[in-house]
């Protein structure tokens, strides 16, 4: 049997001494688009930073491709990184930098190509989000959604095997949040990227994930894992109402 990409057993996580997470098991397949979803101040974020290894866990264990990457360090762990590709909300591209040396410059301070390799390389990361013949343009010249193409392109610069995204849609309205899942459904297919994305957007969360996982602030620890739809049906009210809120309630019959 295939093992899953990422694994996650036993995690506790937080800042110094606060616990934040607790208790936290769920695989993640490779291809999979998997959201992480829950009420403001749950956890999502934390529960990214540390699965991308930016802070270390308090407890427990994180596989990638079966490798750990609790307590490695040094060149394994880089390895292991070597692996990821990362959006923050605040996922700024360098406003000095035009579009294309923004995307080109993992390459240039990861890989050994040479200029023309590069160029090439990054050409072809502009052209998969659409935005080739913007190349030269400032990404303050950019939309917002366009600059979060940017962004992904920047992301995707190493060929990573998974992108991690946080709150790709903050900001952008319905129109550009929805032509930025399409990108994100597009990428996974074409590409067999596999994403773990934070959102409380209900509409990406439908259009893009395969499975949610859903993280609690009172119990610290997630709730809830599987489609969208399963969750929208689910018996737990803390789950369903995630899923149904902005619904008129229905009438009960007297
Ligand atoms: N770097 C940090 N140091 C200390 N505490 C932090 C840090 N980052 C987040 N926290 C705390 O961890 C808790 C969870 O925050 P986190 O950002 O992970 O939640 P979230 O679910 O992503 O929230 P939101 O939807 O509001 O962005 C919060 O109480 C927050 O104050």
């Amino acid at each position: 049997m295939m093992s899953a990409l990422i694994q996650v057993r036993d995690l506790s996580c937080g800042y110094g001494k606060r616990l934040i997470l607790k208790d936290i098991n769920f695989d993640i397949q490779r291809g999979e688009v998997v959201a992480i979803l829950g009420g403001s101040g749950c956890g999502k974020s934390t529960l990214l930073k540390h699965l991308i290894g930016l802070f270390s866990p308090q407890s427990g264990s994180i596989q990638i491709a079966g490798i750990e990457l609790v307590g490695t360090t040094g060149n394994a762990r880089n390895e292991i990184l070597r692996h990821f590709g990362v959006m923050f909300q605040s996922g700024a591209l360098f406003g000095s930098l035009t579009v294309l040396e923004n995307v080109a410059l993992p390459l240039e301070s990861f890989s050994r190509l040479d200029a023309q390799a590069i160029d090439t390389l990054a050409r072809l990361k502009l052209r998969l989000v659409g935005l080739e013949a913007f190349a030269d343009y400032a990404p303050a010249e950019l939309s917002g959604g366009m600059q979060k193409r940017a962004a992904i392109a920047r992301a995707m610069a190493l060929d990573p095997e998974i992108l991690f995204l946080d709150e790709p849609s903050a900001g952008l309205d319905p129109i550009t949040s929805a032509e930025l899942d399409e990108l994100i459904r597009r990428i996974a297919e074409t590409q067999h990227v596999t994403f773990v994305v934070v959102t409380h957007e209900l509409a990406s969360i439908n259009a893009i994930a395969d499975r949610a996982i859903m993280l609690d602030k009172t119990v610290q620890s997630i709730i809830a894992i599987d489609t969208p739809k399963a969750l929208a049906k689910s018996d737990d009210a803390r789950v369903s109402g995630f899923f149904n809120r902005g619904k008129l309630p229905l009438k009960s019959a007297e």
